[in-house]
């Protein structure tokens, strides 16, 4: 028994000490997902700091984060309006905006890039981070469906990357799939499992395969849908409602392709396309390359396979 006991309290601490290391967050990218990793991290406890191209953009960001934030405290703390605005006031203290990139990672403890779904970029990102964040710092990545191996593969630091796989809307989903590549040191992937729980998520872990877990389900039955509106079989809101009355989906297809980004599921699309030209289900959808050329992008862009513009 005593001999178990050590063990555990040595698991335990090494955990501890392991979350102790991540101090100071950077997250890269304040769009939809930048944003909301960054209010989970600080709502956490984290400094976090989000950098963007613009400062147009991480101040657009850090206004979605506080109207979210609010949404968070009207509920949690309706009770406690007082108790709320401390909830409120020190997650904000615990956030930072910046767009100088190499001068925030200089510093920190986790990079969590958060940016457009295109591999050259985030390679470029991350190539250049490399050089200048601390040996101790972990790199991860939240892309959709790129293989973590290949945007890790232009950083020495092949053993200190991940992949941290947050979904939308980040401050109410409760999932985080951490994925490791062959280089991925079991430090690491430990330290990012530790992160991913201390950020109030449930974390699942899986190989660098495309799409992990649930965009390799999810994005075939979200291109189906597409096919089938393009065949026109059904219109696209009586797939929505079949499929939330039929399947008890919170939302459907469309509605979600809005609420995701129509762009972001093109670049995945054509991600999966160009690594498998012969799999039908990744052919390119002229529907949908349609919408994103007129920039009907969806809710961020106010109108996509819905309208909503008030
Ligand atoms: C083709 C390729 C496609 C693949 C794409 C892959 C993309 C990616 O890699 C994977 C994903 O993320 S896949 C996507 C995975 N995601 C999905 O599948 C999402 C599926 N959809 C859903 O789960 C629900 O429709 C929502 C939770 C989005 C909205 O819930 P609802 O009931 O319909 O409407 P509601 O009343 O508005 O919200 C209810 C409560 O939630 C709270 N809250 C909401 N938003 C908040 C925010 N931003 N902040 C804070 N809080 C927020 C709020 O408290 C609210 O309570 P309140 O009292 O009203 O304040
Ligand atoms: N949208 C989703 O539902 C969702 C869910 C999980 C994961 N993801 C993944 O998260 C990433 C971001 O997706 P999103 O929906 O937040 O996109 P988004 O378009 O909302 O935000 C991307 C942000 O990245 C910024 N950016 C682009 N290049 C940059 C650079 N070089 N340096 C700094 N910032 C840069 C853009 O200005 C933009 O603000 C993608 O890899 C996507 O696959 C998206």
């Amino acid at each position: 028994m005593a001999f178990a006991t050590s063990a555990l309290v040595r698991s335990l601490s090494t955990s501890a000490s392991r979350q102790a290391a991540i101090k100071h967050v950077t997250v890269i990218g304040g769009g939809l997902m930048g944003t909301g990793i960054t209010q989970v991290a600080a709502q956490s406890g984290h400094n976090v700091t989000m950098c963007d191209v613009s400062d147009d953009i991480v101040q657009k960001g850090l206004a979605r984060i506080q109207d979210s934030l609010k949404r968070v405290v009207k509920k949690k703390y309706k009770d406690d309006p007082t108790a709320g605005q401390k909830f409120f006031d020190s997650t904000m203290e615990n956030i930072r905006i910046d767009t100088n990139v190499e001068r925030v990672a200089a510093s920190t403890d986790l990079v969590i890039e958060a940016i457009i779904e295109n591999l050259d970029i985030k390679q470029k990102l991350f190539s250049s981070l490399d050089k200048v964040a601390p040996q101790h710092t972990i790199f991860a990545s939240n892309t959709s469906s790129l293989p973590i191996k290949d945007i890790a593969s232009t950083c020495e630091r092949q053993d200190r990357f991940g992949g941290l796989h947050f979904f939308n809307p980040v401050p109410v989903m409760k999932l985080v799939e951490v994925v490791r590549f062959g280089a991925t040191s079991n430090e690491t992937f430990q330290s990012l499992t530790d992160f991913g729980q201390a950020v109030g998520k449930t974390t699942v872990s899986c190989k660098d395969t495309p799409g992990f877990i649930v965009n390799r389900l999810l994005v075939p039955y979200m291109m189906e849908a597409v096919r089938m509106l393009e065949r026109g079989d059904a219109s696209a809101k009586d797939i929505d409602v079949a499929m939330k009355l039929g399947a008890g989906y919170p939302m459907g297809p469309f509605e979600l392709t809005d609420y995701v980004g129509i762009d972001t599921c093109k670049f995945i699309m054509d991600g999966w396309h160009e690594l498998d030209p012969d799999q039908p289900l990744f052919k390119p959808s002229e529907l949908v390359n349609k919408l994103v050329a007129e920039g009907k992008l969806g809710m961020k862009s106010g109108e996509g396979f819905y309208s909503y513009k008030k």
